[in-house]
């Protein structure tokens, strides 16, 4: 695979779609690939809900799961039951909530507990955030997100309060920030350790993994996967913030690829 793996790190601007495009039609026994969801496979979308599924995503994602025999996961910082609802692919291997829930390839589920603290947290968030017009609570069980997509003057009141927040909360969880987004999430683990859980587990153990994510959470999982000599595929254009070792430039193209890798 190395001369393959060389690719992605190519400066032509088509070089992660190209290497992409040859992996996933060829070598696949070789392959575990592991898919973010907001800005990865869906286009981003003013607010939370507003996110639409194309029509033909689902069962494209269940054709590519069958080409890699099961070595396809969804690593998204949504909550496992909102993915399910998205994609209607209950049997998919999928970590939620930033990889601190996981449903493994055996269909085994982790998920931390909601404390009644937490909730009352949540409701109190959903108070403080009340009189600004445009900041969103997401409730997301054990975790919650604080979006000001449509209020970006507030970012720092946000983060603000999102800290406060934190510090009641506890050493049991963290702050992720993401795309115009500070979120309260289970520190146990992140994106990058959830793949290392799959990685262990059949149909992925032995394969060499590929990440592909747009967003800041999506770093974690970069790392690990770089870290094992797999590859690292970020959405969007190259970024010294990122540890990418390729890009594809949106969503779209990269649902272009995966239909035509099962076409
Ligand atoms: O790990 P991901 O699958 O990328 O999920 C990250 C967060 O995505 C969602 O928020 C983001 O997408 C929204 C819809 O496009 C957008 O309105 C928002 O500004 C983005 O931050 C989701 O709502 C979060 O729960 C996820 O953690």
């Amino acid at each position: 695979m190395s001369s393959l793996t060389q690719l992605i790190a190519a400066s032509e601007p088509d070089a992660g779609k190209n290497f992409l495009l040859t992996a996933l039609s060829t070598e696949l026994d070789g392959w575990a690939l592991f898919l973010d969801v907001d800005g990865t496979l869906l286009d981003l979308a003013e607010t939370p809900n507003a996110i639409a599924v194309p029509q033909l995503l689902p069962a494209n994602l269940e054709a590519l799961s069958s080409k890699l025999r099961g070595a396809l996961a969804l690593v998204t910082g949504r909550r496992l039951d909102y993915v399910d609802q998205l994609f209607s692919l209950p049997s998919l291997p999928v970590a939620g909530l930033h990889g601190a829930q996981r449903r493994d390839p055996d269909g085994r589920l982790h998920s931390p507990v909601e404390t009644p603290e937490f909730g009352q947290l949540k409701a109190e968030l959903v108070a403080d955030v009340a009189g600004w017009p445009g900041v969103l609570i997401e409730d997301k069980g054990p975790a919650v997100a604080a979006h000001y997509r449509l209020a970006p003057e507030r970012k720092h009141q946000v983060e603000a309060l999102m800290q406060r927040a934190l510090a009641r909360a506890g050493p049991d969880w963290t702050i992720q920030h993401g795309k115009m987004v500070f979120e309260i999430r289970p520190a146990a683990a992140d994106k990058g350790q959830a793949v290392l859980e799959f990685l262990k587990q059949p149909p992925f153990a032995g394969r060499q993994p590929i990440a592909i994510g747009d967003d800041v959470t999506d770093e974690a999982m970069f790392r690990a996967v770089n870290r094992l000599g797999g590859c690292s595929i970020r959405i969007g254009s190259p970024s010294a913030a990122s540890e990418a070792l390729g890009y594809i430039p949106s969503a779209a193209v990269l649902r272009d690829v995966i239909a035509a890798s099962v076409s």
